[in-house]
């Protein structure tokens, strides 16, 4: 797994390694990285480095100082270098000195200009002449939207961009964006990833992500949130041994949908069935339509008569009336794990007794959208969907597994996985049910609840991506749409994909 720390867990760590390492030489080891990965930027984009440009946006801080230390390395390669100081007076000294001593210049970003944006035309000129400009406008320290002036700079970049820890105008803890932002195509960041590097739209923004070793490892707690790698969810995904049968392997029974939409029933069962070599019952009142589409399901007419499982993915389209409802009560009291997604959400919502019908000894994952969400707390989601998943967790004891482009597992001990889909192909009708179907079975599977609902999470984003790309398979081709039976169908392929990754 990928760690992800706060700036308040780096900071910590950073003071512990300053006590045996000087600031100054922790720094130059960072620039140092950003130099070199800013090299190897202008290499892709003009075949060289000696005698290219780059201009350095220069904030207030030690981020500015990266970027004039970056500046200072790259000119000793011969590069152009041109530093843009958006506080000159409190620009990074030792890091100033240093670029000029190497030969660089500096000019301020406010000065006299031929147009009314208050940007200096040699400050605009340096910007609009760069093979790459280097983001040192703002770090860790990053607090709102970017202010006017760099605002207007970061607008006027047209070229590759390199931001030194992470992207400005990005929330470093939410990585949420309000405002006017850096895009860009690398990010060169310090001893671990930061959130914004993972979520919403700072994740987007991030572009590339390169953590480079700065000495932080021993000082740094337990990270924050932690994102999954292809390979180790390929790994463990649960695969039929030599001595394996049906029933060996995990029955998972699915109750959703209903006889006049019996859509969610087939996609839930579907996806169970593409998931795992095991069993699948569904039980309810879409059986016939959902045995005519799944042959390999023993359908059934109620949870009742559903016989054994390991596990339940149970709600999407069970409806919100009195069978919803028993529904659920018989599947929570089955002492089974439970994957409780859509109606079953709105049903614990609207009947809090109902949460009396679990042992709380016995997993529970819940998977609302935000939607969902607020129902079930009685509150809007805000931008901190990470601490908004963490309490509910806590709160209801029960995996939360928040929806949405980057999605949030937290598990009621504070455990936080992150998914990032990096596209928007599963913004389409059933592809909810299709996660319930994948969760269900790799709970029966017996796969731990947090990391079933993170391979789960990550399967799903990528059956679309394959899904949406076709036989390109080459996510810089343009996609076209997908409905959740294409998103279905690429189920096996995702799974392949990431077991292969397992082997490289
Ligand atoms: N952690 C580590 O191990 C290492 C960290 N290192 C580096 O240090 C960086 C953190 O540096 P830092 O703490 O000096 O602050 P930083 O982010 O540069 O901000 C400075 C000032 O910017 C301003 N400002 C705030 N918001 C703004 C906005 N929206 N738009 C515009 N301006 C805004 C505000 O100043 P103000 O103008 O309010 O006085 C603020 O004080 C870190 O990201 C990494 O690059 C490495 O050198 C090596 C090891
Ligand atoms: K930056």
């Amino acid at each position: 797994m990928l760690g992800v720390w706060t700036p308040d867990q780096i900071r910590a760590a950073e003071q512990q390694l300053f006590a045996r390492t000087p600031e100054p030489v922790v720094m130059r080891r960072a620039a140092h990285a950003v130099a070199v990965h800013t090299a190897r930027v202008l290499t892709e984009v003009t075949d060289g480095v000696a005698g290219r440009r780059v201009a350095l946006l220069v904030g207030a801080g030690n981020n500015g100082g990266d970027a004039l230390w970056a500046g200072a390395f790259l000119r000793r390669r011969g590069v152009g270098v041109t530093a843009v100081l958006l506080a000159p007076e409190k620009a990074h000294a030792a890091g100033l000195a240093a670029l000029r001593r190497a030969g660089g210049r500096a000019v301020p970003a406010e000065g006299a200009s031929a147009d009314t944006s208050g940007i200096g035309a040699e400050a605009a000129d340096a910007v609009e002449r760069a093979d790459v400009v280097i983001d040192g406008i703002v770090g860790l320290s990053a607090r709102g939207s970017l202010r006017p002036t760099a605002a207007e700079l970061v607008r006027r970049v047209s070229v590759p961009v390199v931001a030194v820890d992470l992207p400005s105008g990005v929330d470093p803890v939410t990585g949420a964006v309000d405002g006017p932002v850096v895009q860009a195509d690398l990010t060169v960041t310090f001893g671990g990833r930061k959130p914004c590097h993972v979520l919403g739209a700072g994740a987007v923004c991030s572009g590339e992500v390169e953590v480079v070793d700065i000495g932080l490892d021993d000082h740094l707690p337990a990270p924050e949130l932690r994102v999954l790698r292809p390979a180790e969810i390929g790994a463990d995904w649960p695969v039929p041994g030599p001595s394996d049968d049906k029933y060996s392997q995990g029955v998972v029974g699915v109750a959703a949908g209903s006889a006049t939409y019996p859509g969610a029933a087939v996609l839930a069962s579907g996806a169970a069935v593409q998931a795992t070599a095991g069993m699948v019952r569904y039980a309810g009142p879409a059986a016939d339509v959902v045995r005519s589409r799944w042959p390999e399901v023993v359908a059934t007419g109620s949870v009742g008569d559903a016989g054994r499982v390991q596990a339940w993915a149970v709600g999407p389209g069970i409806g919100l009336g009195a069978s919803g409802r028993d529904v659920l009560q018989h599947v929570l009291e089955s002492g089974r794990p439970v994957c409780a997604d859509a109606d079953s959400i709105t049903l614990l919502a609207n009947d809090p007794t109902l949460w009396d019908a679990r042992d709380p000894d016995v997993p529970l994952v819940l998977t609302p959208h935000a939607g969902e969400f607020a129902r079930l707390t009685g509150q809007e989601l805000g931008p901190d969907r990470v601490a908004a998943a963490r309490e509910v967790a806590a709160r209801f004891d029960a995996v939360v597994l928040l929806k949405g482009n980057t999605t949030i597992i937290a598990a009621p001990d504070g455990r936080v996985l992150v998914n990032d889909a990096q596209h928007a192909w599963l913004a389409t009708a059933g592809s909810g049910d299709v996660l319930t179907g994948l969760i269900g079975a790799l709970l029966a599977s017996g796969v731990e609840p947090w990391l079933a609902c993170g391979y789960a999470a990550h399967v799903h984003s990528l059956a679309a991506d394959l899904a949406a790309h076709g036989e390109t398979d080459d996510p810089t081709e343009p996609g076209a749409p997908i409905g959740a039976s294409a998103l279905l169908e690429a189920v096996p392929l995702a799974i392949r994909k990431i077991r292969r990754a397992a082997l490289a």
